[in-house]
């Protein structure tokens, strides 16, 4: 019998994974960083985050409560479709969650990516990751399709329009007269060239959403707001150039130039998980207090009904593709979708390297 879901006997949501208790947060930053250039002070500063939230990453309930809505938008359009959950860092390890998937009969699994942009770290680093727990599961491995990045989807980019409105109302007069400041995280300058190789790069991404944001609010509210893009988060070795400006600096410089109010629109992050509670949450509105600016952090996409709602189309659009129906995919923005498939050379680490790891559809490239 062909469903709207057909071929796909599940979607799974993939994300970055987190520690639960504090015994996790050692092996977890292990795991996270292994094979990569991370000084020991910086890992050393960023068990510190997590210590200071009780050895516990909010991501994983934000993942759960994902799930939830998912599954809750599914059943209120009477479709039959399980939602399963997996991790690249922590448990529930996705190659876990795959196995018993294949051992309930799933052939063929749709993947949710829990990163909106297209870089080594969002898209890439995940195919990496789900060809390496199909090569783990050998024979029993579900066939895997991955939707496409979700920046530019009309559902994820209208919950972010819907969470800077509601907290700009926590500003006096709200959006007039209020610098808006779009945060992502920051990403080695090496892996945003790669990023743009077959496409639009990250940080082009990130300035196609603020686009559309700026000229959205400007329809709702009739403003047009002075607003610019900011990095949080950078790691690595302190030579290695990352994308600029930190949030912070930015703050600094907004302020020096006479800026009194401040939305902080984090539109790189999903929910809002470590990056978001910690270094926004605290430490850049702690910047914007010292320079007395009146500063509001927007919430994540996290679990606003156009987001699910706009997954929820994506799962059908994708399925109706894969059964060879004609479906429209939908988009705002000037870039239009990514294809479905990431092309070859696409997201690399570093634009100049083939790394030989092999990715999804089990080729090197
Ligand atoms: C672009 C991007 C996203 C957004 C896309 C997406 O959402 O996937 C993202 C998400 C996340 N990053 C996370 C955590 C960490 N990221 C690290 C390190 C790094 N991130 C990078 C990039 C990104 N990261 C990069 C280039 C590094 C350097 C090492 C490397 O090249 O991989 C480290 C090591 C310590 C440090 O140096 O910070 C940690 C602990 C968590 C979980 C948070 C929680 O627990 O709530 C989430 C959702
Ligand atoms: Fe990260």
């Amino acid at each position: 019998m062909t469903s709207q879901v057909t071929p796909y006997d599940a979607l799974l949501i993939c994300s970055f994974g987190g520690p639960n208790v504090s015994d996790d947060v050692v092996p977890f930053l292990q795991n996270v960083t292994r094979g990569k250039n991370i000084p020991a002070e910086r890992l050393e500063e960023v068990g510190q985050h997590y210590y200071g939230f009780g050895g516990r990453s909010p991501i994983n309930e934000q993942n759960l409560a994902l799930l939830a809505a998912i599954r809750g938008e599914l059943a209120s359009r009477d479709i039959d479709l399980p939602v399963i959950w997996g991790n690249r860092n922590w448990h529930p390890y996705t190659v876990d969650t795959l196995r018993d998937a294949a051992a309930f009969g799933a052939r063929r699994i749709l993947v949710l990516v829990t990163s909106a942009y297209a870089s080594y770290s969002g898209s890439r680093q995940y195919r990496e990751h789900l060809a390496a727990a199909r090569t783990e599961l050998g024979d029993d491995a579900p066939q895997i399709d991955i939707l496409r990045p979700f920046f530019n989807d009309p559902g994820f980019v209208s919950a972010n329009i819907s969470a800077i409105l509601e907290s700009a109302e926590g500003l006096q007069g709200g959006l007039e007269g209020a610098h808006l400041l779009y945060v992502t995280h920051s990403i080695p300058d090496t892996m945003q060239d790669a990023s743009a190789v077959t496409g639009p790069g990250y940080r082009e991404q990130h300035e196609d959403v603020r686009a559309v944001i700026d000229d959205a609010l400007f329809e709702r509210t009739g403003v047009r707001v002075d607003s610019s893009l900011a990095y949080c988060s950078r790691s690595g070795d302190p030579r290695v150039p990352w994308l600029e400006p930190d949030v912070n600096d930015r703050i600094e410089e907004l302020a020096a130039a006479g800026v009194t109010k401040l939305v902080i629109a984090p539109i790189g992050f999903v929910s809002d998980h470590m990056e978001v509670a910690f270094d926004l949450d605290v430490e850049a509105l702690e910047t914007a207090s010292e320079h007395g600016i009146a500063a509001v952090r927007a919430g994540t996409a996290g679990t606003r009904s156009d987001f699910v709602s706009g997954i929820v189309d994506m799962v059908l659009e994708r399925a109706s593709r894969e059964r060879g129906e004609e479906a429209a995919a939908r988009t705002v923005g000037a870039l239009g979708a990514f294809p479905d498939i990431a092309p070859p050379g696409s997201c690399r680490m570093r634009h100049n390297e083939v790394s030989g790891i092999p990715v999804l559809a089990g080729v090197e490239d």
